[in-house]
């Protein structure tokens, strides 16, 4: 039987995908954690979780090297609100273009008998402009950017992507019509939007400040719905004042952009969606039971991919450090202890390597267990049988 604690808002979808081997009993000794946004950094790990899943993309919420370090695995799930976030994208690109905020605001206060007559009189103040023929600079065009430079495309937008990561997957969703920029800078010069798609790191922090936004032509619109601390708030109200950044869209509020009419806030509802929300839960649940029950590793932020069908009766699951004699170490021990191997696979990642070893001939579990985990380097080791 194996536990899971959910964190955050899970959509039903997910937890009815647990089969009964799994109980939702919210212990803190979990095998598994399935969360969203709850931040764990200062949080005790228990010594027996064994993966965290993400329902989502970002993962800044949860420290890497600290879970690394317990044996924990992390997992997130690529691209399951990534449609969600393009329509809201693609709702603002149209809110700030055509002064809907405000607009709307107007009219829900504009009362009395001659409201006709005002409004005719008065409507041209919110005047807006077409987004097509207009250019829009992607940053970070992953499963997010990519559905928007496609869906900013068929609004008759030019798109310029910038994305020096781009992994060779993600390539092939880009549609052929966004133009590469090999530089940040050749991406903001000429846009007239800039919407922001990375993730949140240390290289990432403040990535737009008053050096980039000094790159865009006066009157452009800055959008950010990846994470708050990609943009920096005190460059963006700058330029505001300056009337450089024409409006600021973006799902992160912090205080000193709050209050603004050049400024629209929305609650961090991005993966916000009955669609996304469910595609989610229902990865991660899948993500949590093959990892625990296979150790088969996909789509995991702190480990290295790692997928082998499951051929003998035993295996063993060995998450260690990236060092020189791993799996000499750890063949030698095996071999010390009369465990006849039938398939070793082992790969790496930056500094962890994860190893899955599978045999069909019964051994002293505990004791190979227990020596295994003794070597220095090594974070856990999980026994799976068929
Ligand atoms: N507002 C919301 O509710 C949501 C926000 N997000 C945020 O959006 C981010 C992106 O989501 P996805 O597109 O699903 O992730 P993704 O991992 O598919 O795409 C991120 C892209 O950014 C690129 N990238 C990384 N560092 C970069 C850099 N320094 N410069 C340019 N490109 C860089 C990567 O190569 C990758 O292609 C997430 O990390 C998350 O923070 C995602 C979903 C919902
Ligand atoms: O997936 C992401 O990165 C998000 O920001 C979505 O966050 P949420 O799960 O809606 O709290």
């Amino acid at each position: 039987m194996y536990n899971v604690k959910t964190f955050n808002a899970i959509a039903q979808e997910g937890l009815d995908e647990f089969h009964a081997d799994y109980q939702l009993n919210q212990t803190d000794d979990a095998d598994a954690f399935l969360i969203r946004s709850v931040d764990l950094h200062g949080y005790d790990f228990p010594k027996n979780l064994k993966a965290i899943v993400r329902c989502g993309a970002g993962f800044n919420n949860i420290p890497l090297d600290v879970a690394t370090e317990n044996g924990t695995a992390v997992f997130n799930t690529p691209g399951s609100n990534a449609n969600a976030v393009k329509e809201l994208v693609v709702a603002m690109l149209i809110i700030a273009s055509r002064n809907l905020f405000s607009a709307a605001q107007y009219a829900a206060q504009n009362s009395g008998a001659d409201i006709s007559t005002r409004t005719e009189r008065e409507k041209t103040q919110f005047n807006g402009t077409e987004l097509t023929g207009k250019t829009l600079a992607v940053i970070g065009v992953g499963h997010v950017g990519a559905r928007v430079a496609t869906a900013a495309g068929a609004l008759g937008m030019h798109v310029i992507g910038y994305d020096p990561y781009l992994s060779a997957n993600d390539a092939w969703h880009i549609p052929t019509t966004t133009k590469r920029a090999a530089t940040l800078e050749e991406a903001l010069v000429n846009a007239d939007y800039v919407s922001v798609h990375v993730p949140k790191n240390s290289e990432t922090t403040n990535m737009i400040s008053t050096k980039e936004i000094a790159l865009m032509p006066k009157g452009t619109v800055l959008l950010n719905f990846a994470r708050g601390g990609i943009v920096d708030n005190h460059a963006v109200v700058e330029a505001l004042d300056a009337g450089h950044l024409k409006r600021y869209m973006t799902d992160f509020g912090e205080p000193e952009i709050l209050n603004r009419k050049d400024v629209l806030v929305t609650p961090h509802i991005g993966g916000s969606t009955l669609q996304a929300e469910a595609n989610g839960a229902v990865q991660g649940a899948d993500t949590i039971m093959t990892f625990l029950e296979t150790g088969n590793v996909m789509h995991s932020v702190n480990l290295p991919s790692l997928e082998v069908p499951f051929v003998g009766k035993y295996r063993l699951t060995i998450m260690h450090q990236n060092i020189p004699n791993m799996v000499g170490q750890i063949a030698t021990l095996l071999a010390g202890a009369d465990v006849n191997i039938e398939s070793m696979s082992n790969a790496a990642r930056d500094k962890v390597a994860y190893s899955i070893i599978d045999t069909n001939n019964e051994f002293d579990f505990d004791d190979v267990v227990e020596k295994l985990e003794a070597i220095d380097a090594v974070y856990r080791v999980r026994l799976l049988k068929k």
